[in-house]
């Protein structure tokens, strides 16, 4: 049994121009000490689904429809207490752009303890201080940088510190959003290898998001990519890298692959590029008026998943072979 089961999600924001559907009809299922990865430019509904499985939806946000599985329990029938007790012990999110939330006048190590004691109250000082002392060792900041400010740390550090925090209550699932944005490249390569370390030593689930396919390939078993707020290509790492299916995955990858093939990426590149457009009628692929394999069909009729094999598919018409 997978640890994460996410079916048919579908999330709608209200805002006074009318409901935003703000990711539509995802599945996947994750198991234990794997990783999925979500990529896709801004605004495809990334950080709402992670924001979704963590139950912390803004006011204006709800699931439509769905159902998102955790073990057994089922996390849109928990009450606020029950979805309250499990959150960060079950599962935990690095949340966007976090290491610039850690505050300024708390030393590092006592915004840690603050986090361990909100979930175990009956822990002491020192036994806390021992937790934190431990979670730094995970994350490798030297124990005598515990009493520093956040001003006193690098970036990678604080970043550091800040999955140090998600990983406070032991949980079993952790949701990464763009952990190694603003990050030099040498650092970036770090984190990642520690979150993969996360995965293989301790057997955490990881979900990683990212607009950067690249991030997502060196630490992810598994490839979702989305557009607008759908699911478009789903498959494993190398399937996806190897043999992307839809023109949008084709275009998002050969940004970062030079891959020895006679398909003509660079006009792709200079499609996605462009903001997108919405004049397609509603459950028709949202990348055809971008894409150059389009034809009629694509615009007005809804695309069925392709299953390319048994681990990767594809909602397009139009499947993208490498000799096109
Ligand atoms: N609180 C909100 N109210 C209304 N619309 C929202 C809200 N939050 C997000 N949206 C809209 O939902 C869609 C998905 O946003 P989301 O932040 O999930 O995308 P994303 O892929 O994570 O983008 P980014 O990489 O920029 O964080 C976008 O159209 C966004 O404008």
């Amino acid at each position: 049994m997978p640890l994460l089961d996410v079916q048919n999600l579908t999330i709608v924001y209200r805002t006074n121009a009318g409901p935003v559907i703000a990711a539509e009809d995802v599945c996947f299922t994750l198991e234990r000490g794997r990783a999925v990865g979500i990529v896709g430019e801004s605004g495809c509904g990334k950080t709402t689904i992670g924001m979704a499985l963590m139950g912390l939806l803004p006011e204006n946000g709800f699931v439509q429809q769905g159902r998102i599985i955790i073990e057994d329990t089922d996390l849109l029938s928990l009450t606020k207490p029950a979805l309250r007790a499990l959150r960060w012990k079950k599962m935990a999110m690095i949340f966007q752009a976090a290491m610039n939330a850690l505050n300024p006048v708390h030393r590092v190590g006592d915004q840690i303890a603050e986090a361990i004691q909100t979930h175990y109250p009956d822990y002491s000082a020192d036994k806390t201080r021992k937790e934190v002392a431990a979670l730094f060792d995970l994350v490798d900041i030297p124990r005598n940088r515990i009493d520093d400010y956040p001003h006193q740390y690098s970036g990678g550090m604080k970043q550091r510190a800040v999955i140090a925090m998600a990983l406070s209550c032991k949980p079993d699932l952790i949701i990464a959003d763009e952990p190694t944005t603003a990050l030099d490249v040498i650092v970036q390569d770090q984190i990642l290898k520690k979150i993969k370390a996360f995965q293989d030593d301790m057997n955490i689930a990881t979900i990683v998001i990212s607009h950067d396919i690249g991030v997502v390939s060196e630490v992810c078993d598994n490839i979702m990519v989305m557009y607008k707020g759908r699911m478009i290509e789903y498959g494993k790492c190398e399937e996806v890298f190897m043999s992307p299916a839809h023109p949008y995955t084709v275009a998002l990858l050969s940004s970062h692959l030079s891959l020895d093939s006679t398909y003509d990426f660079q006009a792709d590149i200079e499609n996605i590029t462009e903001a997108p457009a919405a004049s397609v009628l509603p459950g028709a692929c949202g990348y055809a008026e971008k894409c150059r394999h389009a034809d009629v069909q694509c615009f007005v009729q809804t695309p069925a998943w392709r299953h390319l094999s048994s681990t990767h598919r594809v909602l397009c018409l139009k499947v993208v072979t490498n000799d096109q």
